[in-house]
């Protein structure tokens, strides 16, 4: 079990006062807060290790290259990596998946098929879309039902030797689903296709085992995982990694350059031109140190009686329809109340220091799938407690009566 007042006194924000109102946080689908040590390692790396990497002979190069590198390592640990080098830092999820659409471009042919679900996020949707223009290849739909659950029969159908690649994420940010990716792994290399998992809402939740699952790719963000903005991880098996072209040319990425000619560096420096985001590597390694500290057992137990007791107080509400039924599920929960629209409570419940996410959550087809401008979604993390869920219901039912 969680000491929740232990928990609640690492993260410095969570005692901000907003519109005069203790601060209720429940937008973590968006970005997680960050508790007193990631803030304090940032501070940490720049006082007194900051240079650059992997080139300089000099001690604090040196220092600042372990600290990186360490991080890596503890990110393959975390993921269950068979080796280091299938661990890419990148910017974000949104970097990662563009960075695997890239390398697809000089493999997908006319006449291939991309099959991606009908519940991702537009930066697991449009990417695989440039990609398609740019090769003649195909996009097709896996469908969801009306509890936003994937319908397995139907990809099962939409595979064929057609399939090149599936995208698919672990877990939706606008519904709280949990995919079956395993089983969708599985059949995905059944008929030879790759198959790329967006794990950026899953790592707040769970810890993934890439070689367990035995995915082709996995992406997420470290802003998430209480990690720093403009960091994330790419896994990518080394036979796909060694497979693809670099993503971006520059230092770094190469192992001799003439005009003539220029060859590229190994794993994972191939996919790491220029001069990263050192602090945030690194830092990201602190974060993920810290999720794992609290504990993942930990973190699901809270986040389940959040959810349970969330959804139920929620239902309480006249008129409250909840999106996103699966029975798999994880701590967001997609709502609307009936006659109002999704802006109208957010803004209203935001003077009251309720932090909320309206809107269609970069997931338009799902809101489209349900004929629905947008959803008000309450996002909840391990730091989260069920008085700061009462508190939200009593605004929400205030705003409901001051608008109808
Ligand atoms: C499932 C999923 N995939 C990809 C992304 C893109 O991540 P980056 O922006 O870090 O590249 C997000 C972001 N989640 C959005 C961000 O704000 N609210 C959300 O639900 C996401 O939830």
């Amino acid at each position: 079990m969680l000491d929740i007042n232990k928990i609640r006194a690492d993260f410095p924000i969570l005692s901000q006062k907003v519109n005069g109102k203790p601060l209720v946080y429940f937008d973590n689908g968006a970005t997680s807060q960050k508790p007193q040590v990631v803030i304090d390692a940032i501070s940490k790396y720049y006082q007194e290790i900051n240079a650059n990497i992997h080139r300089g002979v000099h001690t604090l190069s040196q220092l600042a290259t372990d600290a990186y590198e360490a991080s890596r390592g503890k990110i393959q640990n975390h993921i269950n990596a068979k080796f280091a080098y299938e661990v890419l830092f990148t910017s974000g999820t949104t970097h990662g998946i563009n960075l695997v659409t890239n390398g697809f471009a000089s493999i997908l042919r006319p006449g291939d098929e991309v099959l991606v679900s009908a519940m991702e996020h537009h930066s697991n949707i449009v990417p695989w879309q440039m990609l398609c223009e740019k090769t003649g290849a195909t996009l097709r739909v896996i469908p969801m039902n009306e509890d936003g659950e994937l319908i397995m029969s139907e990809y099962d159908k939409l595979l064929s030797d057609k399939t090149k690649v599936v995208t698919v994420n672990h877990i939706s940010n606008a519904l709280g689903t949990v995919n079956p990716i395993k089983y969708m792994i599985d059949k995905a290399h059944e008929v030879g296709a790759a198959i790329l998992i967006d794990g950026a809402q899953a790592v707040p939740h769970l810890k993934p085992d890439v070689q367990e699952l035995d995915c082709d790719f996995y992406v997420f963000s470290g802003h998430k995982i209480c990690g720093p903005t403009g960091t994330g991880i790419l896994y990518g098996k080394e036979a796909w990694l060694n497979k693809l072209p670099p993503y971006q040319g520059g230092g770094e990425m190469i192992k001799e350059v003439t005009f003539e000619k220029t060859t590229y560096a190994e794993l994972p420096h191939k996919f790491e031109a220029g001069t990263p985001n050192i602090a945030g590597g690194i830092v990201l390694g602190t974060a993920v140190d810290y999720m794992n500290e609290v504990g993942f057992d930990n973190i699901q137990q809270q986040e389940k009686e959040l959810l349970e007791y969330g959804t139920k107080r929620l239902l309480e509400i006249e008129g409250l329809k909840i999106f996103g039924t699966a029975k798999e599920k994880t701590s967001v929960i997609s709502f609307n109340i009936e006659g109002i629209h999704p802006y109208d409570i957010g803004t209203i419940i935001d003077k009251l220091g309720i932090a909320v996410r309206t809107g269609h959550h970069c997931a338009q087809p799902i809101m489209d799938f349900f004929k629905i401008p947008g959803t008000i979604r309450a996002s909840f993390a391990f730091y989260n407690t069920k008085e700061e869920i009462d508190v939200m219901v009593e605004a929400i039912k205030k705003a409901q009566l001051m608008l109808s």
